[in-house]
């Protein structure tokens, strides 16, 4: 495993994870690659880090590794956020193909949800709070907002070639593999939905846990199978629309890297910082020694978090 020692060197603070169809940044100059267990295991992939010729560093992982060998409800969601924290990684920027619920987001236009309903069925693991030290994070809000308006500003990038950035939508993470059925998809359009995808659960609880200011960029794909007299979703629909979703994904990140950084120089993020820090339910009588170790993989000051003196352990 590794220590936060050993990383403290690479200096990266945003995060970027890919999805189905977005598999590497490799357009950009590698740095170094990263591949480590965590307490939680091994991340989907190695993280690679990287540098744009601006001189702009970000860690890349791609959230079904290597040759997409992990379906939604085998990422290793846990060992992924702890890896890129453990690196120093402040913001998360997580980008996913979706199906859409509406008429007006057509595929290929960008998403910038702020809400989600979960509809995954309980077994993913999905908080790094158990085993006798628990924690019960605020998530009514899922998503940065802060970081969700640094992106839309840029939404120029997608106009430019007839696309929109649709903001503040809900998103209804699914648990698949399999897509939603007809009745499905239109209980969650009643429900005022209006993307669909199967990750953002638990990824967003995850970042929030471990107070990472995170923001999903949706890439729409399809029409899920909503419309009456139209094909409903397959994966040929999906990866058609992904080449070009990709490339885009790509130029977004390009535009906003200099505002991203300046934000995080200026302090932005720092809200998130301290967040879990009254989170914690658990008497210190009672908290499982092993578990608090395992967190200062991800938390380095757990010990003040909790209130503790280092002679506790
Ligand atoms: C390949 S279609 C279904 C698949 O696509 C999305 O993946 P990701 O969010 O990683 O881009 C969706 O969530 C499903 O996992
Ligand atoms: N229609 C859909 N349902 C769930 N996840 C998706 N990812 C892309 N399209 C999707």
């Amino acid at each position: 495993m590794s220590s936060n020692n050993e990383n403290s060197m690479i200096d990266v603070r945003i995060g970027i994870i890919g999805g189905s169809g977005l598999y590497n940044f490799d357009h950009l100059k590698t740095i170094k690659e990263i591949y480590h267990e965590t307490p939680w295991g091994y991340p989907s992939s190695k993280i690679t880090i990287t540098e744009d010729p601006r001189g702009y560093k970000i860690a890349f992982l791609a959230r079904h590794g290597k040759g997409h060998i992990y379906n939604p409800s085998e990422i290793p969601s846990r060992a992924n956020i702890a890896a890129l924290k453990n690196i120093g990684v402040e913001v998360i920027i997580a980008f996913s193909a979706v199906g859409s619920l509406r008429e007006e987001i057509k595929p290929k236009d960008f998403i910038l949800p702020d809400q989600i309903i979960d509809r995954t069925k309980g077994i993913r693991p999905s908080t790094f709070f158990e085993n006798g030290l628990i924690a019960h994070v605020s998530f009514a809000d899922p998503f940065d907002q802060v970081l969700s308006e640094l992106i839309y500003k840029h939404k120029n990038v997608l106009e430019e070639g007839g696309y929109n950035l649709h903001q503040n939508k809900t998103l209804v993470c699914m648990e698949g593999p399999a897509f939603s059925t007809r009745a499905e998809s239109n209980l969650y359009r009643s429900w005022g939905c209006d993307v669909v995808n199967m990750s953002a659960i638990p990824e967003a609880k995850l970042a929030k846990e471990l107070e990472i200011a995170y923001q999903m960029v949706c890439m729409s794909t399809d029409y899920d199978c909503w419309r009456q007299n139209e094909e409903s979703v397959t994966v040929e629909i999906v990866l058609s629309n992904m080449n070009k979703n990709s490339a885009n994904a790509k130029k977004l990140l390009e535009a906003i890297l200099p505002d991203l950084e300046q934000a995080l120089n200026d302090g932005k993020f720092e809200s998130n910082k301290g967040s879990m820090d009254y989170s914690f339910v658990t008497n210190k009588e009672a908290m499982n020694k092993e578990q608090v170790k395992k967190l200062e993989y991800v938390f380095p000051d757990i010990l003040s978090k909790l209130g503790v003196s280092p002679d506790w352990f």
